[in-house]
């Protein structure tokens, strides 16, 4: 179901104890704060080692979830240094991250392992976080558009209309990923409404209707509140700025 959502991808950062008091300072932080009718969805994903403590320590209103930043394809077995799916709902995570930029780039990971990757998170019950998002050069040559239709045809679209409704979409522009350039809101809006387009176009109107679309990339608690003001931006996959306890609750409250 369509819905404000705020997610934050602490990526590989941060230790155990430096978890810990981030997550308590940001429940003390949102305890604080007046309750807010639009109040968006939050999830927390830190690396793997944290998952169960900082699930402990999230503020105990309802809106706050554990997300995880990856998981294995395979259920269990023979596969050292990895974690699956089921692991991860077993610690509490309701949510993964998959298809980020940097799990594409760094680690391999093509269409068809990340199609793998779905199924597995399915079938554990996690909901998917999809990432999408074309690098500097494929926007300089004009073709943002085909691109980003390309990964969502091989990488998601070949889920069943029930799959496909357990799953968040987020667009996010590798140049502006950690780099401080922000895509401007006409630019995220514009992509995002075209991949609503898109699931419309694979699954029907209300699927796309239906589906939460957030934007990454260098979001922060100054430009929050203009890009989540899109009519098809419905909220943000924060990597840099969810480190921070008072900017994440800013941007949290930038509906
Ligand atoms: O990759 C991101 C979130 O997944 C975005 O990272 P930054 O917010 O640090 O640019």
């Amino acid at each position: 179901m369509r819905q404000n959502l705020v997610a934050g991808n602490w990526k590989m950062n941060l230790t155990y104890p430096e978890g810990m008091a981030l997550v308590e300072e940001m429940a003390r932080l949102a305890g604080e704060a007046a309750p807010a009718a639009n109040a968006p969805q939050v999830v927390i994903c830190p690396p793997f080692p944290l998952l169960h403590g900082v699930g402990q320590l999230l503020p105990k209103s309802a809106n706050f979830h554990l997300g995880a930043q990856n998981c294995h394809q395979k259920e269990s077995g023979a596969f050292t240094g990895e974690v699956s799916a089921s692991m991860l709902a077993s610690v509490g995570c309701e949510y993964v991250i998959l298809g980020h930029s940097e799990r594409r780039q760094y680690f391999g990971e093509d269409d068809k392992l990340l199609g793998q990757k779905l199924k597995a998170a399915l079938a554990a019950g996690l909901k998917p976080i999809f990432c999408v998002g074309e690098s500097l050069d494929t926007r300089e040559a004009d073709e943002t558009f085909d691109y980003i239709a390309k990964q969502l045809t091989d990488g998601l679209f070949h889920l069943s209309n029930e799959e496909f409704a357990q799953v968040t979409v987020a667009y996010e522009p590798i140049w502006a990923i950690g780099t401080g350039r922000t895509a401007t809101s006409a630019q995220a809006q514009e992509v995002h409404a075209f991949i609503r387009e898109q699931i419309a176009r694979a699954y029907d109107a209300q699927a796309a209707l239906d589906t939460t679309i957030l934007y990454g990339g260098s979001a922060n608690a100054q430009n929050a509140k203009e890009l989540f003001a899109q009519p098809d931006v419905d909220g943000g996959l924060i990597g840099g700025a969810s480190l921070k306890a008072a900017d994440f609750l800013a941007i949290i409250q930038s509906f």
